[in-house]
């Protein structure tokens, strides 16, 4: 208490004056009061002497720079939206477990509001997305598309190397490249916290209690809140034999060389996306999915256009096809030293460098302490049970992301930590928002989709005894292609409310379609109508005009 009646105090008395000139001092100045000020009476009393100094400083003669302005102006606001009264009953008011994306947004604005936070890593910050997803994931989709452009820049006038010599990869120079962006990542997500004032432990932490956390293997705290954000992980299917030789979607980015050849197992976001990748990059691709079409959730019509599109471009996709077993057979001509023999339920035998398994993720349930806590698990996929609020059936503890298993991507993950702080220390409940929200498959080509799918918009139509569902598709070949002549085809389709004229959902598949989607996730968020699409003119020449000129409805099937 006293050291921050000394600080209120240097604030008026010392730093006041100089506050046009201080301003860098400033932030750290903030975040001192933010860690020592445990009242909010105390916290309230520096932001109102915040504000009169910087009045006095702002008047006559006196003009602070526009950067000046806004840096005192969101100090002040930092101040001011500092809602929640500390609980010094607990040694923190908040402790995540878990830095990824949810956990890391949520203990950033939770600090923010005035709570002391602390945040327990095991591994490194930034999460599956940062480090064995989203980011490093984009990183090798970029990688992969070269040999493609470089191909087709020939027929754009450029003299290049035959593709045999412009075939070489340094695998390893791209794994040390992506290694250093996703460290400076890791630094950029510390430096974030710090700056909010969490406290960080590079630890694993679990439940001791409802109150209490074993954070590595001797510290123990308690909290007020705990909000459990620990992720999920890849389903490496321990019952199949052999499955020990086989790598999952972290693996990937540490391969030591470029497979030659790759099985990938599974027909959902990540199998597609890596299939892909690999093929991109030069490896011979099998993928086998066992359902009758893969994609499983995405529009039908954009399902057997990837499907067609992949099989030209090489990739050997099977349906109602898995693997059953995987041999590790001894080669000294492989990158590894061995070769894997994969029995595939159709009959047949593979002979390949790495077989990827991308069946599902599973949440990161076990071994926390869920059950000393008495937190509620699903029964059968064992992901946490929570309300709108991300709350779980024990009051205090809250959880978010991939371990609640709603919509597992990372922006929902962010979305659904940001709504949990500003519910519990911000004094305003917020609950996400799931309608409409729109997601890529960074697949070759990609797809960009979002709202209803044709099949869900007819089987909500037949509910409702509706009026009927419109449909406008179109198929073209994209402009770039005309002179590459390389079989490619964009896809473009709305899914359209025959009563209402709404906008129900978007399907792209396009090389801009996850960037395009974004925008059009805006439209059908605010309840854009076909004719609102028909009233806004093109821009040309892009395959995105397309949307805003399709009149005609496709025949109907159903
Ligand atoms: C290959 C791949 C590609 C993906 N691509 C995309 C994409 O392009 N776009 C997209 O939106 N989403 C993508 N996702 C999904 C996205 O990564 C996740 O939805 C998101 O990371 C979930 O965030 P989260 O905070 O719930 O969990 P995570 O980001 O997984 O974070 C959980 C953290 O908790 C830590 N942890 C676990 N247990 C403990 C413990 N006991 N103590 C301390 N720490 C612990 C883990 O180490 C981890 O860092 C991808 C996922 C994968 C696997
Ligand atoms: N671009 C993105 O936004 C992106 C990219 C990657 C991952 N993700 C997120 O991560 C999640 C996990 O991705 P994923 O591809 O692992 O899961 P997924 O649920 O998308 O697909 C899993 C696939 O494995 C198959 N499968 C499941 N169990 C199987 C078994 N025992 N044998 C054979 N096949 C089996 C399923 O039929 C399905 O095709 C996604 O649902 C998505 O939410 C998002």
């Amino acid at each position: 208490m006293e050291r921050c009646q000394r600080l209120v105090t240097r604030a008026t008395l010392s730093f006041v004056p100089l506050f046009p000139t201080s301003i860098s001092g400033d932030k750290s100045f903030v975040r001192q009061i933010r860690e020592q000020a445990p009242s909010l009476d105390l916290r309230r009393k520096f932001r109102d002497c915040r504000l009169r100094s910087f009045s006095r400083t702002t008047g006559p003669g006196v003009v602070p720079s526009v950067s000046h302005r806004a840096t005192a102006r969101a100090a002040a606001h930092d101040l001011c939206t500092m809602h929640y009264e500390r609980d010094t009953r607990y040694d923190f008011d908040l402790f995540v477990i878990g830095g990824g994306s949810g956990g890391v947004r949520a203990a950033r604005v939770s600090a923010n509001h005035g709570a002391r936070v602390a945040l327990a890593e095991s591994s490194r910050l930034g999460g599956t997305c940062v480090n064995v997803g989203c980011i490093p994931k984009k990183l090798f989709s970029y990688g992969s598309h070269y040999l493609h452009d470089f191909e087709d820049a020939r027929a754009y006038g450029w003299e290049l190397p035959s593709s045999a010599e412009l075939n070489r990869v340094d695998w390893s120079r791209l794994i040390r490249n992506k290694d250093a962006e996703i460290e400076r990542l890791n630094g950029v997500y510390q430096r974030i916290l710090d700056q909010a004032g969490v406290r960080i432990f590079h630890a694993r932490a679990e439940l001791v209690d409802a109150h209490t956390l074993r954070v590595g293997d001797e510290q123990t705290f308690t909290a007020k809140y705990i909000l459990i954000a620990v992720g999920g992980h890849s389903n490496p299917l321990a019952d199949m034999p052999g499955s020990e030789h086989c790598i999952t979607s972290n693996d990937c980015f540490y391969l030591k060389h470029l497979p030659r050849s790759v099985l990938v197992v599974g027909g959902g976001y990540i199998g597609t996306e890596f299939a892909g990748i690999f093929h991109g990059y030069g490896s011979k691709v099998t993928q086998v999915h066992r359902g009758n079409l893969f994609l499983r959730g995405f529009d039908d019509d954009v399902r057997l256009f990837i499907a067609q599109q992949m099989r030209k471009d090489g990739i050997d996709l099977r349906f109602e096809c898995t693997v059953k077993a995987v041999e590790s057979v001894p080669d000294k001509s492989a990158p590894e030293g061995r070769v894997l023999r994969a029995h595939l339920t159709d009959g047949t035998e593979l002979v390949v460098d790495q077989v990827l398994l991308a069946i599902g993720r599973h949440p990161n349930t076990d071994g926390i302490g869920l059950e000393r806590a008495g937190v509620q698990t699903d029964p059968r996929r064992g992901h946490i049970i929570v309300d709108e609020y991300s709350r779980t059936n024990v009051e205090h503890i809250y959880a978010v992301g991939d371990v609640t298993n709603r919509l597992n991507l990372t922006p929902v993950a962010i979305a659904e930590g940001a709504c949990f702080a500003d519910t519990v220390f911000g004094g305003r409940a917020r609950a996400p928002n799931y309608e409409m929200v729109p997601t890529a498959v960074f697949s070759v080509p990609p797809i960009g989709t979002v709202g209803l799918t044709e099949e869900k918009a007819r089987e909500l139509d037949k509910k409702q005894g509706g009026g009927g569902i419109d449909i406008y598709r179109s198929v073209f070949r994209p402009l770039k292609h005309t002179l590459t002549k390389r079989d490619r085809q964009t896809l473009m389709k709305l899914v359209v409310d025959r009563k209402t004229q709404r906008v129900l959902g978007c399907h792209l598949v396009d090389d801009a379609a996850p960037e395009i989607i974004q925008a059009v996730a805006i439209a059908l968020k605010m309840g854009a109508t076909k004719a609102d699409f028909d009233n806004v003119i093109g821009v040309h020449p892009t395959g995105a005009e397309e949307l805003v000129t399709m009149r005609e409805k496709a025949p109907e099937t159903n």
